[in-house]
């Protein structure tokens, strides 16, 4: 049986429509205040270039006013920080975004606890996260990936209560939030990373399974249950000659292979990564709209 495909760029094109109105109304009820998104990106890097690039086109599109700071690859984690408490302090900023990752010399984690909560459109703050992991709790903002991801299961029409998980990967950004929003959908949630023993048997008994290990093609059609659901976060870059860019981008998933396997499936692209970016442009309506409403 042929997977049926999550379309996460139509997805993701009518989130963008639905919050184009509400930027609309917002404006109008709030006397023409607008949200505003500030990103900082330092260094060269080609993909942050290209995800920097598309966040601006996403917020123009919708009505949200895009702020950007670009330092040199060798700014100094002073002129970092001293960008973020700038936006911190501006009333028409109502997101801020660091991109990641940033050159070694800086202290990620001290940038990131640096971003004022109200803004932390990412959720990447710790009492964002902890807020996240705790039960009656609601955090400000949820991390956008496996915001996207869970965005995607719900759109879809999958139905997750009761139903068993397997999250490959755990990292911070993605994973680690991605198993805690799953469980608090009411999932039983299978964490696996680099140390599990068995991954592919564990991950084989999920009716869901969320890939997120920054693996080219790792999870095999091995992996996957017979009509389970496939999230692919993965995007990988692998050399190919006849591509326009000459390279073309693969998932964490085996796409081909999963495909016979599960009965629905995100591409890559063209999945969860259109989505990271509507769920970052959701956090920061919420934001001003809240921020708005507090002023008011
Ligand atoms: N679509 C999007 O919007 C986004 C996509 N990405 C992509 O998602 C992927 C994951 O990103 P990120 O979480 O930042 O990556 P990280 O490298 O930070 O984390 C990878 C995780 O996968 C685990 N892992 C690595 N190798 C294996 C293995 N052989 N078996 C099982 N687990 C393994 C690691 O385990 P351990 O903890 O033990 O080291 C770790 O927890 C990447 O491909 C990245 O490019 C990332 C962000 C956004
Ligand atoms: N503070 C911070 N927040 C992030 O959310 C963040 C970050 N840093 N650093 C890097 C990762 C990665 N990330 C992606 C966003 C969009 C696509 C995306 O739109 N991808 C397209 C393809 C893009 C292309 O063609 O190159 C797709 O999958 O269809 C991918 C990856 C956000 N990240």
């Amino acid at each position: 049986m042929a997977a049926q495909l999550i379309d996460g760029k139509a997805i993701a094109e009518q989130i963008r429509q639905e919050m184009k109105a509400e930027v609309a109304e917002l404006k109008e009820k709030f006397g023409g205040k607008a949200p505003g998104l500030a990103v900082v990106l330092v260094g060269q890097r080609k993909d942050s270039q290209t995800y920097v690039r598309n966040k601006k086109k996403a917020c123009e599109e919708v009505g949200i006013v895009s702020f950007g700071t670009d330092l040199d690859e060798s700014a100094t984690e002073a002129e970092v920080l001293q960008a973020v408490a700038g936006y911190n302090a501006d009333p028409s900023v109502h997101g801020i975004l660091v991109q990641l990752p940033l050159p070694p010399h800086i202290d990620e984690q001290r940038v990131l606890d640096a971003i004022s909560i109200e803004k932390d459109v990412d959720g990447f703050h710790p009492l964002n996260i902890g807020r996240l992991a705790m039960r009656g709790r609601d955090p400000l903002f949820v991390p956008c990936t496996p915001k996207g991801c869970l965005e995607l299961l719900k759109r879809s029409g999958v139905a997750l209560s009761g139903k068993k998980a397997a999250v490959v990967g755990r990292s911070n950004i993605v994973g680690m939030p991605a198993a805690l929003l799953l469980q608090r959908e009411d999932c039983t949630v299978t964490v696996i990373h680099s140390r599990t023993a068995n991954a592919q048997r564990i991950c084989a008994e999920a009716d869901i399974v969320i890939a997120a290990c920054g693996k080219a093609e790792m999870v095999g059609g091995d992996w996957i249950k017979e009509g389970a659901v496939v999230i692919d976060v993965g995007i990988n870059a692998v050399d190919d000659a006849t591509a326009k860019r000459g390279y073309r981008l693969v998932g964490d998933v085996n796409f081909a292979e999963a495909s016979e396997k599960a009965s629905q499936i995100t591409p890559v692209p063209g999945g969860v990564g259109p989505m990271t970016i509507a769920m970052l442009l959701r956090n920061c309506v919420d934001g001003a709209a809240r921020t708005f409403a507090a002023e008011a």
